[in-house]
C-alpha cells in the first residue's frame, strides 16, 4: 500500500514527517530509529538528509489531536522539537480541517494554533513550549555548583562567558555573546565537548550561543543535541529568549514580541511569565518542501531503497526564501 510522508522545515531545521495511522502496520520503535538514521544522512540519505524525524501517531488524551515523537538524527529521541511541532501543527491542522487544539509530547500537551500566513505560500503557525525549568534534575546537569546554573561563570566551559542551563523541557545551555564569539570556533568546540561522554550533561545538551541586536531583536546559533550545528532551533530560540528576559530586567522583554534570526531565517518569540513559572510562544514557518510516496513495505525494509520514493517537490521553500530575503532582520 502507498504511504505519503512529507518534507519540512521550520526556519531551514529541515525533518522528515511520518503519520503512523497512515501506515497499515505502525513501525516499531527499532523501525522508526533506523529509518530516522538513514533517512536523514547527509550522504546517502534522501533528499541531501535532514535534522531528524517527526513521528505522528494517535494520542490517547481528551480533546488532543496526535502525538508527536522527535528522533534526532543520530537517532535519540527528543523530548521536545520547537520548530518540528509547527511543522506537525501545519500537518495536523490540515488532516483535521482544524486551526487551534492541542498536541501531545512526551512531557506536555501543547496548544497548536494556525496564524495568518506570512506571505504566499509561507504557512505559519504559533506553538506553546513548555513545561520549563531550571532544575538540575530536568536536564540532567551536574558539577556545576549547584541545582540551578543562571547566568554564572563557568572557566570549565569558556573563560570569560556566563552561561544558563534550561529544560524547555528538551535541554539547553545558554550563553549571551559577543557578534566576535557567536562567529568564533567556541560554539562548535563547546557543543561537541558537551555531547561526548562528559563531567556536566549526562544526556548531552544543545548548545546556543545568542547575540542581543536591541531589546526585542536576537540572533541565536545553535550546536543541536545528537545532530550537530542546524540552521536553527526552535526550543533554543526560546530557551535564549527565555534567559535574555530573565538575565536582562531592564529590557522589559516579558510579554513582548521578541525577533529572534538564526541562519536559516527568522522567528517571533514571546515569553510569559505566570507566578514562578515560565512558557514560551514560538512563532515561524511550517514550511512543505517536498511530498514522497511510497509503498509502505519499504520503511520496514531494515535499509530501504530510496530509488522507490516517488518524490514531488513544492514550491514552499521558493516562496519561503524569498519571503526571508525580503525581511532580513
Ligand atoms: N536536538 C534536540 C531536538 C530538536 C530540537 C530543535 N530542532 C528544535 O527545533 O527545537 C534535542 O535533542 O533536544
Amino acid at each position: 500500500m502507498m504511504v505519503q510522508l512529507q518534507k519540512v522545515h521550520g526556519s531551514q531545521n529541515q525533518f522528515f514527517l511520518l503519520d503512523q495511522t497512515s501506515l497499515q502496520k505502525a513501525l516499531s520503535t527499532n523501525e522508526l530509529v533506523s529509518l530516522a538514521q538513514q533517512l536523514t544522512n547527509p550522504q546517502n540519505g534522501l533528499l541531501g538528509g535532514a535534522d531528524g524525524l517527526l513521528v505522528v501517531s494517535a494520542s490517547q488524551h481528551p480533546q488532543v489531536r496526535g502525538r508527536m515523537q522527535v528522533i534526532n538524527s543520530d537517532g535519540t529521541f527528543a523530548a521536545m522539537c520547537g520548530n518540528g511541532l509547527r511543522t506537525v501543527g501545519r500537518y495536523l491542522a490540515e488532516k483535521y480541517g482544524e486551526t487551534d487544539f492541542k498536541v501531545e509530547t512526551p512531557q506536555a500537551d501543547l496548544q497548536v494554533s494556525c496564524q495568518s500566513d506570512w506571505a504566499p505560500q509561507v504557512k505559519a503557525i504559533s506553538v506553546e513550549i513548555s513545561p520549563v525549568s531550571f532544575q538540575d534534575t530536568a536536564l540532567p546537569f551536574a558539577n556545576l555548583g549547584g541545582p540551578k546554573l543562571v547566568n554564572q561563570f563557568v572557566p570549565a566551559f569558556a573563560d570569560e562567558l556566563k552561561f544558563s542551563a534550561v529544560a524547555v523541557p528538551n535541554p539547553h545551555l545558554i550563553s549571551i555573546v559577543s557578534h566576535d564569539v557567536l562567529t568564533s570556533n567556541l560554539l562548535e568546540k563547546l557543543g561537541t565537548r558537551l555531547n561526548q561522554p562528559n563531567a556536566y550533561f549526562p544526556d548531552g545538551v544543545n548548545v546556543s550561543f545568542a547575540q542581543v541586536v536591541n531589546s526585542r531583536h536576537l540572533f541565536v546559533r545553535t550546536f543541536e543535541r545528537g545532530v550537530g550545528f542546524t540552521n536553527a532551533c526552535g526550543t533554543g530560540m526560546s530557551a535564549a529568549s527565555l534567559i535574555f528576559a530573565v538575565t536582562n530586567p531592564q529590557a522589559a522583554a516579558f510579554e513582548q514580541i521578541l525577533t529572534v534570526a538564526n541562519p536559516g531565517g527568522f522567528v517571533q518569540t514571546k515569553v510569559h511569565q505566570t507566578h514562578a513559572s515560565y512558557w514560551i510562544e514560538l512563532i515561524g514557518n511550517a514550511t512543505i518542501t517536498h511530498y514522497l510516496e511510497v509503498d509502505e513495505a519499504e520503511l520496514h525494509q531494515s535499509q530501504p531503497d530510496f530509488d522507490r520514493f516517488e518524490v514531488t517537490s513544492t514550491s514552499e521553500d521558493a516562496a519561503y526564501r524569498d519571503f526571508i530575503a525580503q525581511h532580513t532582520v
